[in-house]
């Protein structure tokens, strides 16, 4: 992408801020070049917005009006509401949604008639170009929309298009997988600094073992049981820490976390 995209974010939590300073290090944008609407009590999601150099209102209207590319980042909940009060402005934008269940038929409906939609699941590692995201395009989207979205989410982290039945047990894999796996983090340097070692040591060794282990897993495509194979040596000490997780349901316990995830997600779809 040659031009600097005009991005405009409804609803400027946690997520829009670590898409925007991931699209920023990535030099897709500038702050100037950015706007965001908030609640006015918003301080502190105002400021991040402010020290980004973005243009911040406690309207919505004036993000639409002034953006080539708008994203939805406002809670489930609100996500209606809010497009059906900015569908005047709406004509000829792109809208990206984020939001966890909200489909895009829901997306079409809220705003004016051939509105170009897209749905995007990313997740917070955006902020530091290490997201992981899907796409799924509206009825209206266009080529050229899919490929600018493909464009700001790659250069985030990976993109990829998928089909709409496959967002919610998406969600609840990657868009909420990062908060598993920091819990993760913080339960090994806890067993860690309970064995002795300090627990700014343990943090760094922790993180850097999840980050590396996703790295071997996703370059080398080998099987992630070859993979735990090789650091398991005979009556060695990780076939002790792996039979203390068989145990105690390690892998039910995981796989049920995105089972619980995908089944809230379609409570609200089905809302
Ligand atoms: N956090 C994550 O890891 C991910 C989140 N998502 C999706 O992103 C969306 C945002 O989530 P997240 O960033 O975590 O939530 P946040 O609560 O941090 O951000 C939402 C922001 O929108 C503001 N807001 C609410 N109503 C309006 C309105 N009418 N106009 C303008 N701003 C408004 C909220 O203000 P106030 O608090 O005052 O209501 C808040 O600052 C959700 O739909 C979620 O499903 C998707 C993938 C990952
Ligand atoms: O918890 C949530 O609802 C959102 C969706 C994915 C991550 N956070």
């Amino acid at each position: 992408m040659s031009k600097l995209l005009k991005l405009g974010f409804l609803g400027g939590g946690k997520m829009a801020q670590a898409m925007a300073n991931g699209f920023i290090s990535a030099g897709l944008t500038r702050g100037e070049s950015m706007t965001a609407s908030f609640h006015p009590s918003d301080h502190a999601n105002i400021e991040a917005f402010k020290a980004f150099g973005a243009k911040t209102y406690v309207e919505n209207l004036p993000v639409v009006s002034g953006s080539e590319i708008i994203f939805i980042s406002v809670k489930p909940t609100v996500v209606s509401s809010v497009l059906e009060a900015v569908r005047p402005a709406s004509a000829g934008k792109l809208f990206i949604s984020i939001a966890m269940g909200v489909t895009l038929r829901e997306l079409e409906n809220s705003l004016e008639s051939k509105a170009r939609v897209i749905r995007v699941m990313p997740n917070t590692p955006a902020l530091v170009r290490a997201g992981a995201s899907v796409y799924v395009r509206g009825s209206a989207a266009t080529d050229d929309d899919c490929k600018v979205t493909q464009a700001l989410f790659q250069a985030v982290g990976t993109c990829e298009e998928v089909s709409e039945a496959m967002m919610d047990p998406i969600t609840a894999l990657s868009g909420s997988g990062p908060a598993y796996v920091f819990v993760m983090i913080e339960a090994l340097a806890d067993g860690a600094v309970r064995m002795g070692l300090p627990r700014d040591l343990a943090y760094r060794l922790a993180s850097q073992t999840v980050l590396g282990s996703g790295k071997l897993v996703r370059e080398t495509g080998r099987h992630p049981g070859q993979l735990k194979d090789d650091v398991t040596s005979p009556a060695g000490s990780t076939a002790a820490g792996l039979f203390h997780l068989e145990q105690n349901a390690f892998r039910h316990a995981v796989s049920g976390a995105v089972e619980s995830a995908t089944v809230r997600c379609r409570q609200i779809s089905s809302k």
